[in-house]
């Protein structure tokens, strides 16, 4: 039996990092990060840039570049993630934990059609054929609300919109049925009205996949479209967490502050 079939879960996953140090070239990034997330929660990740957010989702996900010192704690559903050789956290990877990002012309191959990138890893997992393939690709471009989905799983990442693009990563990254979807300003590169649709689209995927969300972005009106909770993230710490009304009702550190007072005179 191979390792993802011994641990092979499903449902919503819980995540709880603590004391979380990242040290790149002898610098300290991360300076010792807590937090938790319920399984099902949707969590925002918000900071400025160089705050060491992204840095945090690469932890989580074991992509840390090579070279990089990491201590402290990452567990999903209670298991430890942090020091599981390569094999084992790629096969977590690519079972129960979907990665979105923000730019999905990198995440996706220009030279493939998007039914094949959506349903790349299922087809490893459960080694489909070729009809059965094409069905999942049917389904999930549906699932992800992509028009037209016979066009779409056809087409290439050139051919379609930058809100169909994000769609059609986002489908591959739910294709597995993950536990947690960990997603890297996802909407940063798409205009207002498309970056809603996608918001959206991330809270019925939590609610009816069974999933839980990690959703890093600058913006803390996005945090307030997709998320229950927030960490707030400074200088590779967190300054202020809780829950998302609350903070935006009673923000207690100067750098959530500015964020609120920056999203406000954006939106004026
Ligand atoms: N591969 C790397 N090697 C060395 N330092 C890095 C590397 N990647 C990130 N850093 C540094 O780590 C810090 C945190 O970076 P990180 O990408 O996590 O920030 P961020 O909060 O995601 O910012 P942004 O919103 O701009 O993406 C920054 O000071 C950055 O320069």
């Amino acid at each position: 039996m191979s390792d993802s079939a011994q641990h092979a879960e499903t449902g919503a996953t819980a995540l709880e990092v603590e004391d979380l140090r990242v040290s790149i070239d002898g610098t300290e990034i991360l300076h010792g990060v807590s937090f938790s997330l319920a399984a099902g929660e949707r969590l925002g990740i918000i900071g400025g840039s160089g705050s060491g957010k992204t840095i945090t989702a690469l932890a989580i996900a074991g992509l840390l570049p090579r070279g990089a010192v990491v201590t402290g704690s990452v567990r999903a559903n209670g298991r430890e993630l942090l020091g599981l050789p390569d094999r084992e956290l790629a096969s977590i990877r690519g079972d129960r934990i979907g990665m979105v990002f923000q730019e999905p012309k990198t995440a996706l191959s220009p030279f493939r059609r998007l039914g094949a990138q959506m349903t790349e890893a299922l087809a490893i997992h459960y080694r489909l054929g070729r009809a059965e393939r094409r069905a999942a690709a049917l389904r999930l471009a549906a699932q992800v609300g992509l028009k037209d989905p016979e066009r779409m799983v056809r087409a290439y990442p050139h051919e379609v919109s930058g809100g169909q693009r994000q769609r059609a990563a986002i489908a591959a990254a739910i294709s597995a049925s993950p536990g947690l979807l960990l997603a890297d300003e996802p909407t940063t590169a798409l205009d207002v009205t498309v970056q809603r649709g996608i918001l959206e689209l991330f809270t019925e995927i939590t609610d009816s996949e069974s999933c839980s969300l990690v959703c890093i972005t600058h913006d803390i009106a996005v945090v307030n479209q997709v998320a229950e909770r927030v960490v707030v993230f400074e200088a590779g710490r967190i300054v202020e967490q809780g829950a998302v009304r609350e903070i935006l009702e009673r923000p207690q550190h100067r750098v959530t502050q500015a964020l609120i007072a920056a999203a406000g005179s954006e939106a004026a």
